[in-house]
């Protein structure tokens, strides 16, 4: 199964390879202001779901905003390290 930091190697290796197809790509090159109206689009999902559509939806929510976030961290070129320091 797929792990937080499992996802953020493979988007650090997909941002510097580029593979054509690549949705990460393409939302790096949409740019920072793109990807944090994604971020505020896939948190109102996670609360809408949380409130309304059940756990599985939920958690299905909570990991689209964590890709989103994880794709703003490389837009930013800010690491998981970058992040830890402050939990
Ligand atoms: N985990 C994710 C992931 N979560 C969310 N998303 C993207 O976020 C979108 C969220 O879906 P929604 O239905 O909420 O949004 P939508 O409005 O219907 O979608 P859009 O019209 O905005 O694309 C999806 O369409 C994907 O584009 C993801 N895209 C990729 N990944 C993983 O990232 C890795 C690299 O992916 P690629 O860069 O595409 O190869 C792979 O392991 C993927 O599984």
């Amino acid at each position: 199964m797929k792990t937080f930091e499992g996802l953020f190697a493979e988007l650090t290796e997909k941002a510097t390879t580029r593979p054509a197809g690549s949705g990460t790509v393409a939302e790096l090159d949409a740019g920072v202001h793109a990807i944090g109206k994604k971020i505020v689009e896939e948190a109102a999902e996670v609360w809408m779901a949380a409130e309304y559509e059940g756990d599985d939806k939920t958690a299905e929510e909570v990991s689209q905003l964590l890709y989103h976030v994880q794709v703003l961290l490389l837009a930013k070129g800010l690491t998981l390290q970058d992040v830890y320091k402050h939990l």
